[in-house]
């Protein structure tokens, strides 16, 4: 077996694909201020729970004047711009709930918001790389976070955006492993895979044991009643069933999912490096979700699936240490998956049945928040999926990737 890696094939590296030794795919340090010529954004942007709640944030938007964003410079500045825009956006459209959302978003926003996505690659609507990756600050000196942004919901869209952070950064040293295993599958080192791939698994579980604080700072009833609104889009969502019109940008609508953890780029590289072939449906919702991640983290998946097979190494070398560190990988995500499903159950599929209960008893009082989510959403993810079976397959088809022979 030829153990060194030729000269045509240099080592794979995490190097070009914006990904950080320390935050993974979080971005390092987000800027908490833009220049003081786009006050007028963070001026709305930082005070947007509160707007919604007085009915004042539409209003404000359309005072607001046009500017110019050739002064926007590096991609922190454009980042902290795209998650500024982006929850003005979706202010502007939840603002009064589902039955009274708009046709348009005036060109003060839409225009800018426009722009500054082009430049970054990524499209006008809040994603998972803006009100997570690029969305916290330290507090103090003890390393305490805060959001930069934020919607309605208080404590626990404050909760909900902190913990999917801290599942982001338990994952970095199984991103960091992604390397070592592929280039150790390149060299035929079976030793130095093993390693890597065990580095990994406890990488995984450390990301489950982060999911689990979703149950200490979020309440389902707000998350299910208050915020989940806010983060979703304009595609598959049938109270917006013509998609939005960026005045300025272009006459015809546009469609956009909403918010979604399938937008983060984890998964999609641990399925490519693990081997999980997805069947055609959700194959389809989660590559349609790359479009969502910024270019750079988009491409490292689409690389690793160009690798050699780790599934074929494994089944190949036959050592036992290695099968047992793949298949743990496998374990790990499997639950990690499954714990998720749970998570799911909890917040959407439990306070949606209440909803419906209550709806059906005819009572339609504001006095449980349940009662306040929106119809259209019932059934959906905010990122449009039908949750439960779209779940289901994805977690089925990498229980496939244990059947080695
Ligand atoms: C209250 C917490 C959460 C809820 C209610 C929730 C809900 C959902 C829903 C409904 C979907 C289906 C896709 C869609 O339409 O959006 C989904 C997908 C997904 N979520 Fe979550 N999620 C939560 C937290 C998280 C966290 C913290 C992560 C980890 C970063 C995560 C990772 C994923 C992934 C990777 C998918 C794509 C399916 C897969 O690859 O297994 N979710 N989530």
């Amino acid at each position: 077996m030829d153990t060194t890696i030729t000269d045509t094939q240099k080592p794979f590296s995490l190097d070009p694909y914006h990904v950080s030794e320390e935050f993974g795919f979080i971005l390092p340090a987000p800027l908490a201020e833009l220049p003081p010529y786009y006050q007028p954004w963070m001026d709305i942007a930082q005070h947007v729970t509160e707007l919604i709640y007085s009915h004042m944030l539409r209003s404000h938007i359309l005072k607001m004047p046009l500017l110019n964003t050739q002064l926007l410079e590096s991609h922190r500045e454009l980042r902290l711009a795209h998650l500024a825009l982006g929850v003005m956006t979706m202010g502007y459209v939840w603002q009064e709930g589902e039955d009274d959302t708009v046709k348009m978003l005036p060109r003060n926003l839409a225009i800018p918001y426009c722009e500054v996505s082009q430049r970054l690659g990524l499209p006008p609507i809040l994603t998972h790389a803006d009100a997570i990756l690029a969305n916290w600050r330290k507090r103090d000196p003890q390393g305490n976070l805060e959001l930069l942004v934020t919607l309605p919901g208080g404590d626990s869209v404050r909760g909900f955006f902190m913990v999917t952070l801290l599942v982001e950064l338990a994952a970095v040293p199984a991103i960091k492993s992604i390397p070592l295993v592929i280039n150790g599958v390149q060299c035929g080192d079976a030793e130095t895979v093993t390693r890597a791939l065990e580095e990994f698994s406890q990488a995984i579980q450390g990301m489950t044991d982060a999911l689990k604080l979703m149950h200490v700072y979020v309440k389902p009833e707000v998350f299910y009643g208050i915020m989940r609104i806010y983060l979703s889009g304009w595609k598959d969502n049938s109270s917006m069933p013509a998609g939005l019109v960026y005045e300025g940008v272009q006459a015809e609508p546009m469609e956009y999912s909403g918010g979604s953890a399938a937008q983060s780029s984890l998964l999609h590289c641990f399925d490519e490096l693990l081997g999980v072939k997805h069947e055609a449906m959700s194959g389809a919702f989660l590559t349609r979700m790359r479009n969502y991640m910024p270019p750079s983290h988009k491409r490292l998946i689409q690389d690793i699936s160009l690798q050699p097979s780790l599934r074929g190494f494994v089944q190949q070398q036959a050592c036992e240490p290695l099968t047992a560190a793949f298949q743990l990988c496998v374990t790990k995500l499997l639950a990690l998956r499954n714990y998720h499903i749970n998570v799911v159950s909890l917040f959407i599929i439990v306070p949606a049945a209440r909803a419906r209960q209550l709806r059906n008893q005819g009572n339609i009082s504001q006095e449980e928040t349940v009662s306040r989510a929106p119809r259209a959403l019932e059934e959906k993810g905010t990122g449009g999926s039908d949750i439960m079976s779209f779940l289901k397959t994805v977690r089925d088809r990498t229980r496939d990737v244990f059947n080695l022979k």
